[in-house]
């Protein structure tokens, strides 16, 4: 009897809230989260770091090789002030914006901050946040926060941030806008899509904070 009870609420769960999960994009946007002058302040550090910002790449291949076939982009660690002001901001408004994406609160450490550019060329494959690699297997990735600062409007072209449902059914496109604040799941799947610089300008490219939480 009990055995039937407990069969019935499974089947019910996976008729309920399966697809509620499969086929949702869980994320929130929050628009001017820090102030245009943070978001201006940022751009500046960052162009007058351009020599600090390295090519960013992913090794797929068996043997590790890196290429930039899955990520194109160049990533800056030096963030100076803003990292640390922005990753204050961030801790403080975590539990709320899970409790906004229908996600259970948890204690947020933060696992990683860093600027990522992506110039011509530039782009991000389909891909999931949550596995750190083979180097920290004890800490892994439960929520990925992005901070935009490229000024608005945009001088690159394409760059939109796409997530999918895991069903793959749903995809959602966000379009990045200066000081603005998108946060997900990492086990989210998304992608940048391919960006373009006519003007060849550094100052023009796309910029963002990627900040990770576990
Ligand atoms: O910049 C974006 O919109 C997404 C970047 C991303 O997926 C990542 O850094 O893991
Ligand atoms: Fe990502």
């Amino acid at each position: 009897m009990q055995n039937h009870l407990f069969e019935g609420n499974r089947a019910g769960m996976a008729q309920d809230i399966l697809p509620r999960v499969l086929h949702r994009c869980p994320h929130v946007v929050r628009h001017g989260f820090l102030g245009e002058t943070f978001a201006s302040g940022l751009r500046e550090h960052i162009i007058a770091h351009e020599t600090e910002c390295h090519t960013g790449m992913i090794g797929n291949a068996p043997d590790g090789r890196l290429s930039t076939d899955i990520r194109n982009s160049r990533m800056c660690t030096s963030l100076g002030e803003f990292g640390a002001v922005l990753a204050d901001r961030l801790l403080a408004f975590l539990p709320e914006l899970m409790v906004e994406m229908g996600l259970s609160p948890f204690s947020p450490k933060l696992l990683d901050l860093v600027a990522v550019i992506y110039g011509e060329g530039g782009h991000y494959q389909k891909h999931v946040d949550v596995f750190h690699g083979k180097h920290r297997p004890d800490q892994p990735r439960r929520v990925t926060c992005l901070y935009y600062f490229s000024q608005t409007p945009h001088r690159y072209t394409g760059g939109a941030l796409r997530l999918f449902s895991l069903s793959q059914e749903e995809t959602v496109d966000v379009e990045p806008e200066s000081d603005m604040l998108v946060v997900f799941p990492s086990w989210l799947p998304h992608q940048v899509l391919p960006v373009g610089l006519p003007s060849g300008e550094f100052a023009d490219s796309r910029f963002a904070v990627t900040a990770l939480f576990g």
